[in-house]
């Protein structure tokens, strides 16, 4: 635990974080990184949500060497928790990506890479050493393209692909359209950069690659990759978040065993946006390693449940046949072990990273991991637990609205 001359005097929570990060990002990436979706409710909940769960600790229980690690994807995590996949880290500081994949490797935390990375996977693979890092993934419509990133992976030594399946259109964040929110000349796709459609005027391209089991698509520049009206709009030209991230032909049939086929046996296929036990159990019937109950920071469907509220229902279904991680409003050490005690094998965290990178870069991004780490090993003496496994729902209760407290 860090003992009284090893703290930044200016910045010891996640709230002074996120303050100091404020005043460091220009109002377009302050509002990408921090907004929700319509009226941000769902973004809302998911931090204030962990309040409604109290700690119930238990004493005298010889807590002199507390074991707060515990292993993923092969390698031994100091926490269980990890960084998650948020993209265009360059917006909040020059050292983007390449400062999160170093500070979770010094940290000993798993690290998600966006698909819409500014810098490249293989950047952040060399970055991230023997440290276990997992490439998100968008299937785009060209599947071509997610091949070659699959194969790019692979090689880099990626431990899994997380399938990010909640973003069939891109939720409707309001900021980003009144900012008419762009990557500046200065960044790009790391990914994509050179991975350009090349597209005759007058091409349909939805008669190309996998094109007869599309549906018909209307050529067209996306509007921002929102949903326009009835009409299906076809991306096309340069690989970009707001024309290919958004995909709302996936289905479980098709697309999962497809890339079941591209990823296994080098990586491992998870998805991330489970939000329900009957999509949680149709994970399992389709045999894909682990899910992630997410609903993208509360940046997809406004008026979802908060993900904390959400997982009880998904670890039931599961019933451990394999492993459920949590991401959204983790905010706190006590938030970790309140969502290991609902169930969750693991946890994520987003934005705390995005400001983390935004006061000091790689330092703050380290900074941030200490903070959570010190409040969760704090978290786990002071509520009697010394391993992981021993956290469980004996340790919470639940408060309602008026008050009244009831176990678990
Ligand atoms: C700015 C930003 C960008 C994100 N980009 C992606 C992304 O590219 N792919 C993805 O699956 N999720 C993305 N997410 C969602 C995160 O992976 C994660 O689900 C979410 O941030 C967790 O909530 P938290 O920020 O409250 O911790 C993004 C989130 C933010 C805030
Ligand atoms: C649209 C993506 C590239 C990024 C994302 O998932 C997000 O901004 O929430």
């Amino acid at each position: 635990m860090a003992g009284q001359g090893e703290h930044d005097l200016n910045c010891l929570t996640i709230e002074e974080l996120e303050n100091h990060a404020h005043g460091m990002m220009d109002k377009q990436t302050r509002d990408y990184y921090n907004e929700g979706s319509d009226s941000n409710s769902t973004l809302r909940e998911n931090t204030t949500a962990y309040n409604k769960y109290r700690i119930r600790p238990r004493v005298l229980r010889d807590v002199s060497k507390v074991d707060s690690t515990m292993d993923v994807f092969g390698h031994k995590n100091n926490i269980p928790m990890g960084v998650a996949p948020t993209a265009m880290q360059a917006l909040a500081h020059s050292d983007g990506e390449l400062g999160t994949a170093r500070a979770c490797k010094k940290a000993k935390v798993a690290m998600g890479l966006s698909s819409f990375s500014t810098k490249t996977l293989e950047e952040v693979a060399e970055a991230s050493g023997d440290n276990p890092h997992v490439l998100q993934l968008y299937l785009f419509e060209e599947r071509e393209h997610s091949r070659k990133l699959i194969q790019r992976a692979k090689k880099a030594g990626f431990k899994a692909v997380f399938l990010t399946v909640d973003t069939p259109f891109l939720g409707r964040r309001n900021g980003e359209i009144r900012n008419q929110f762009k990557l500046p000349p200065h960044l790009k796709v790391g990914n994509f950069a050179e991975d350009q459609i090349p597209m005759p005027e007058g091409e349909n391209r939805s008669s190309e690659a996998q094109g007869k089991s599309r549906p018909k698509l209307e050529r067209k520049q996306s509007q921002a990759g929102y949903q326009d009206g009835d009409k299906r709009v076809l991306p096309q030209g340069p690989i970009t978040f707001h024309t290919h991230a958004a995909n709302p032909t996936l289905s479980w049939e098709r697309d999962i065993e497809w890339l079941k086929q591209e990823c296994l046996p080098e990586m491992e296929v998870w998805l991330k946006g489970i939000a329900t036990a009957e999509d949680a159990l149709l994970a399992v019937h389709h045999g894909v390693s682990g899910i992630v109950v997410s609903n993208h920071g509360g940046r997809q469907l406004n008026g979802a449940l908060a993900t904390i509220d959400a997982l009880p229902e998904v670890v039931e279904a599961v019933q451990g046949k394999i492993p459920v991680h949590v991401d959204g409003g983790i905010r706190h050490g006590t938030d970790v072990f309140k969502a290991l005690a609902l169930g969750a094998d693991f946890c994520w965290v987003g934005r705390p990273a995005l400001w983390g990178l935004a006061y000091k870069g790689q330092a703050g991004v380290e900074l941030m991991l200490k903070l959570l780490s010190d409040e969760f090993k704090l978290c786990m003496s002071l509520a009697g637990t010394v391993k992981v496994e021993d956290i469980s729902k004996e340790y919470l209760v639940k408060m309602d609205n008026s008050g009244f407290v009831s176990r678990l």
